[in-house]
């Protein structure tokens, strides 16, 4: 690996920064694996493999080896998100800057794929509401798919540009800006990236991140927390941006740190910075500080109430489907989704300023008095006790997510869940001679399994 001579000259003398181990680690082709699991599915590692806690998270773990995840059911379940370890210090930024017993209204901007979305979700309060944006499209579709999977009712995920926060002032009491970078953190595990570095692509990446920046930060409330992280190891995506911050009447926040982690801290100014450098820790290069807003934030405008909720009545035929106490139901494009009530202003007022692309669960469509339930709903932790449901063998429930046929023995007939190890899947529909599958074709497993030897 060739790492850009420009890059290691620009990291002279920033703190930690050893030049050899730099060089070395790049070259020894050492890679780390890690998950974090979903503590509202399961309770430990799900693999066979030897693994270890990631000291700075409760559900993160080192893998001694790299599983398949691709055919591992209990990935498609949502068991388990899998995300580079130095990330998941979120959890410790948030922990030490907020009261995650409250009920918060937080935002991950930049949010896809989903890393430090699902592990928000896993932080926060039930009866908080987490804002999931992301600017590009396709994107944005990928990380809903992943909030799909993790199953929690407390996500919305809008498609919007930063700027396009400002019409909610005041709106949020977190904020989580993992700002698009020049990536050099991740060269060990994406070579391509050091084609694509440049000191002008540094440069823009830090005019970028400004710009993001003071376009979301008005959607902050007063006193309310903002925390900055990115990939790249440059002082310009990194320092030079929490001494930016501080201009904006933003207040660093030191965080504390076990000296046995070995991040590095960094205090410039007033602004406290951590640096993950890969020879120090086991994980890829991070930088992350915390700030809290010391400016007045213009009031939210007056509630007025846009949603409808369908009515009981309407919703009575959902109640085999879906446990309704504390939810409210909602229409968009004849599909209903379950909006748990005390979110119902928040989600009502996104609604009506964002493109929100999924919020709640997708609870399925209203045809003829009949629900045909969306695959969201089978992923959810919403679905009542009573619910029918198979338990698939391995080798059929791979089969059920390759959407291939597979023949079952005995099983009722009708609508059910496909489970693996007591988790659901999704759907199918059990009829005398044959099953129908509906996993989501776009999500179904396209590659063949290697036979084993
Ligand atoms: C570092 S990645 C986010 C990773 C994500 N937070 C996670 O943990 O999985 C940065 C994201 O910012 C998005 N992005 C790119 N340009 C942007 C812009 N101008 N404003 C906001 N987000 C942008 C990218 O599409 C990308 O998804």
């Amino acid at each position: 690996m060739q790492l850009p001579i420009a890059l290691v000259e620009s990291l002279r003398g920033l703190p930690g920064f050893d030049e050899p181990a730099f060089i070395d680690i790049h070259q020894s082709g050492a890679q780390v694996t890690s998950v974090r699991i979903n503590p509202h599915k399961i309770s430990e590692v799900p693999f066979a493999v030897a693994h270890t806690p990631i000291p700075w998270s409760r559900y993160g773990y080192y893998l001694s080896q790299r599983p398949s995840f691709t055919f591992d059911p209990l990935f498609h379940a949502g068991c388990y998100y899998v995300q580079e370890a130095s990330s998941m210090f979120l959890e410790q930024a948030l922990q030490q800057t907020v009261d995650l017993t409250q009920p918060l209204t937080i935002l991950d901007l930049c949010a896809a794929p989903g890393g430090k979305t699902t592990h928000l979700q896993s932080l926060i309060s039930a009866n908080s509401l987490l804002v999931s944006n992301e600017v590009i499209r396709g994107r944005a579709a990928v990380l809903k798919d992943n909030v799909i999977k993790w199953g929690a009712h407390n996500i919305a995920v809008t498609n919007n540009d930063p700027a396009g926060f400002s019409t909610l002032p005041g709106f949020f009491d977190v904020m989580v800006v993992d700002a698009p970078c020049s990536g050099s953190g991740l060269f060990r595990r994406d070579e391509t990236a050091i084609e694509e570095w440049s000191p002008g692509n540094v440069a823009l990446c830090s005019q970028r991140q400004q710009r993001i920046l003071a376009d979301v930060l008005p959607a902050l409330k007063e006193d309310g927390v903002l925390i900055y992280s990115t990939c790249s190891y440059s002082r310009q995506e990194d320092e030079d941006i929490l001494q930016w911050l501080l201009t904006l009447d933003m207040e660093g926040i030191e965080l504390v740190t076990d000296p046995q982690w070995n991040i590095t801290s960094v205090k410039t100014g007033n602004s406290f910075g951590y640096r993950f450098w890969p020879y120090r820790l086991k994980g890829e290069g991070f930088f992350m500080g915390a700030f809290r807003k010391k400016v007045l934030s213009e009031r939210p405008e007056k509630y007025r109430q846009k949603t409808k909720p369908l009515s009981a009545k309407e919703t009575g035929v959902l109640r085999s489907w879906i446990r309704v106490d504390g939810q409210a139901f909602v229409a968009f494009g004849g599909r209903i989704y379950a909006w748990p009530e005390n979110l119902f202003e928040a989600l009502d007022r996104l609604a009506g300023k964002m493109k929100v692309v999924y919020s709640g669960v997708l609870t399925g469509e209203l045809i003829r008095d009949k629900l045909i339930p969306d695959h969201a709903l089978a992923l959810s932790k919403r679905l009542p006790a009573a619910i029918a449901a198979t338990a698939l063998s391995e080798e059929d429930a791979i089969r059920y997510l390759q959407r291939k046929d597979f023949v079952l023995e005995n099983a009722q007939k009708g609508w059910q869940l496909a489970t693996f190890g007591g988790h659901p899947l999704g759907w199918m529909n059990v009829l005398p001679n044959r099953i129908n599958n509906y996993y989501p074709k776009e999500l179904r497993i396209l590659k063949e399994q290697a036979p084993e030897i």
